[in-house]
């Protein structure tokens, strides 16, 4: 079950939860226009992979609803200025430019006229916010048959968000704790902290205690220890963009936490849509990744908490190399990294 969703579509304007306010409040932020969206983008309050594609889908139509003009060429050009606008948002999830791609594609491909093409936007953007659910549930029936084999019910670590909310619901890495908790698999999630944004304390905690999921926070220097205590039986975590050789971007963190999962024979699965796998990039090196405001590092709230003096580096995501992947959980099948090429086909968008 799920009942989270963080893009509503909503009396002619979409609604977001606003992910940096929670979990002290549960606010709802009204957008109607592009530029606002590409401000929620920027600035977390929607967030994850799959929710920034369909809030960003839902920027485009709201951009095409703004142009002013019946000449189609003249429609076209501006929308592919509002495109621009919100792909410059965030770097890294590439299902933030396979959504404005389909988007665009879209309107090049509908006859009729420009008040006809606006129509077809709003219906694409809310295309792509079910098809996301379904992929999810999809994703998470698929992992049932590659849960560990195991008497005694399971603990799953996982980093970072990658639930309903970073998603249009369900979640790919909290979709596949969703689908073992539902056919009583489960006994607990791990969630990492995830600094410096602690989406894993605040986000993933949050979904869990929602869903009466049973879920211990623990620091992200914490994992290692838990393995080698043998508390963990599978690590699963999201991805933001993965290359063709299965090489995968996903939260600052991932990296550290597959080498040691590796190092305890602990399995390290990788749960995400096909839209979010490039296949124009051949390896991870490719992938470029978002580096944020240092003052996410050295500020909690208003408390500055470094001496003057340092310097800082605040990359957002890390390329975890495909030899450490176990599998890669999609909506179609669980392929080993290096068979997910044969999975190309669906892919008409990037
Ligand atoms: C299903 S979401 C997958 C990823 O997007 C998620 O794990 C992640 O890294 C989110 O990063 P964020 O910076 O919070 O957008």
């Amino acid at each position: 079950m799920n009942t989270i969703y963080p893009v509503v579509w909503s009396n002619n304007k979409v609604l977001l939860i606003d992910q940096t306010a929670l979990p002290s409040r549960y606010t709802l932020v009204e957008i109607s226009r592009y530029e606002d969206m590409a401000k929620a983008i920027k600035t977390m309050i929607v967030r994850g992979a799959p929710a920034i594609g369909v809030a960003a889908a839902y920027g485009m139509y709201l951009g095409a609803r703004d142009i002013q003009t019946k000449e189609r060429e003249i429609f076209l050009k501006q929308l592919e200025k509002v495109a621009e606008i919100l792909r410059q948002t965030r770097p890294t999830a590439v299902n933030l430019f396979w959504a404005i791609s389909r988007m665009l594609k879209t309107a090049y491909e509908s006859i009729g006229t420009v008040e006809e093409i606006k129509q077809i936007l709003l219906q694409t953007a809310q295309q792509i916010q079910e098809e996301d659910v379904k992929t999810c549930q999809a994703i998470g029936q698929n992992s049932l048959s590659i849960l560990p084999k195991k008497t005694e019910k399971l603990t799953i670590l996982t980093h970072c968000n990658a639930g309903a909310l970073a998603t249009a619901g369900y979640g790919t890495a909290l979709g596949v704790i969703r689908a073992a908790w539902t056919e009583g698999r489960l006994k607990r999630v791990f969630a990492d902290e995830t600094r410096p944004r602690l989406q894993g304390a605040k986000l993933t905690a949050w979904e869990c205690v929602q869903e009466k999921i049973p879920v211990t926070v623990i620091s992200d220097n914490m994992a290692a220890h838990c393995m080698q205590k043998r508390l963990i039986d599978m690590v699963v975590v999201g991805a933001d963009r993965i290359a063709a050789n299965g090489d995968t971007a996903n939260k600052i963190g991932t990296y550290g936490l597959a080498v040691i999962a590796k190092m305890h024979n602990v399995p390290f699965y990788v749960a995400a849509p096909l839209s979010t796998v490039d296949f124009n990039l051949e390896t991870g090196d490719l992938i470029p990744i978002e580096e944020r405001d240092p003052s996410e590092l050295y500020q909690i709230g208003t408390t500055i908490i470094y001496p003057d003096g340092v310097d800082y580096y605040n990359p957002a995501f890390d390329v975890t190399p495909a030899h450490l992947i176990t599998g890669i959980i999609t909506e179609q099948k669980t392929v080993k990294p290096e068979e997910l090429i044969t999975l190309k086909s669906d892919l008409s968008y990037h």
